[in-house]
């Protein structure tokens, strides 16, 4: 499955009858099996582009289409938000099986799909938990869970590990590989965190100050498995002062403008 962006502008219509461009003209495709990640300034738009991925927003001119779909549906999205949106009074496998329920699924189809992603988020024996009684990162395991038990075309996330502490969001970037390798899902992934977008991507997308528009596609060409060793340590740091670089140029250059 490939999802191609074409020439996507997104205005929203300001405070005062102006309208206010958040992104403009956008190409991007993301291949089969890709893992992208979008990176750039607050308020570039990032989250915009992924909602419009999602089916949230629409653009308000180009294109988002995907390619590939063996049979004539849409494409199912697995979504994952930093706010994951559990509903307090159901036990976690209720929360799991509510995307489930939605899709009609049969009782023993949703029993097997529960199983096979709580095993896989490393939730085993949690499934009678309420959220309240599980630490942040395991709620955002059962989030990911939740989407991934959809058995989505594509899966997008948007600062899903942002509100952990440093060291569970470290564990949680480990097991967001792990489950990538074992999915193989088309992801579209947005950070502010240059480091969690090197370790992630296959691809990391590099967007300007608003109006969003793409600066740099920089291909992380590091082995997936092996980019928290020692042996890539230079290389990752040269990834990461690389896209810095980038941002930092396009902060400096709009106060300078502001300036003049
Ligand atoms: N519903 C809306 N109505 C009007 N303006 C909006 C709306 N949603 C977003 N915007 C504006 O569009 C721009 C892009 O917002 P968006 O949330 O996509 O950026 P972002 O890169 O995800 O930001 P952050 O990194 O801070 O989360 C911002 O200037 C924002 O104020």
């Amino acid at each position: 499955m490939r999802i191609v962006i074409e020439d996507v502008t997104k205005t929203y219509p300001g405070t005062n009858g102006e309208s206010l461009t958040a992104l403009d003209q956008i190409n991007l495709t993301i291949n089969p099996e890709e893992f992208v990640v979008l990176v750039g300034p607050s308020g570039c738009g990032k989250s915009t582009l992924l909602n419009m991925v999602g089916g949230l927003l629409s653009p308000s001119s180009g294109s988002i289409y995907v390619e590939g779909l063996t049979e004539d549906r849409d494409p199912a999205i697995g979504v994952v938000f930093q706010e994951i949106g559990l509903f307090p009074w159901r036990t976690v496998s209720q929360n799991i099986a509510f995307g489930l329920e939605e899709l009609g699924l049969s009782a023993e189809e949703q029993a097997k799909r529960l199983s096979r992603y709580m095993t896989l988020v490393g939730l085993n024996g949690f499934e009678q938990s309420y959220p309240h009684q599980l630490s942040g990162g395991m709620r955002q395991r059962v989030g990911i869970a939740r989407a991934l038990a959809i058995e989505p075309d594509v899966l997008l996330m948007d600062e899903p590990f942002s509100a952990l502490d440093a060291q569970t969001r470290t564990l949680m970037q480990e097991e967001l590989l792990d489950i990538w390798h074992k999915t193989r899902l088309s992801t579209l992934y947005v950070t502010h965190n240059i480091q969690e977008a090197v370790y992630l991507a296959d691809r990391v997308v590099v967007l300007s100050r608003r109006p969003g528009r793409i600066i740099r596609i920089i291909s992380i060409e590091m082995p997936k498995r092996e980019r928290g060793s020692a042996a890539y340590s230079a290389q990752f740091a040269e990834y990461a002062d690389k896209i810095w670089g980038l941002i930092r140029k396009d902060a400096e250059d709009a106060l300078r403008e502001g300036i003049s």
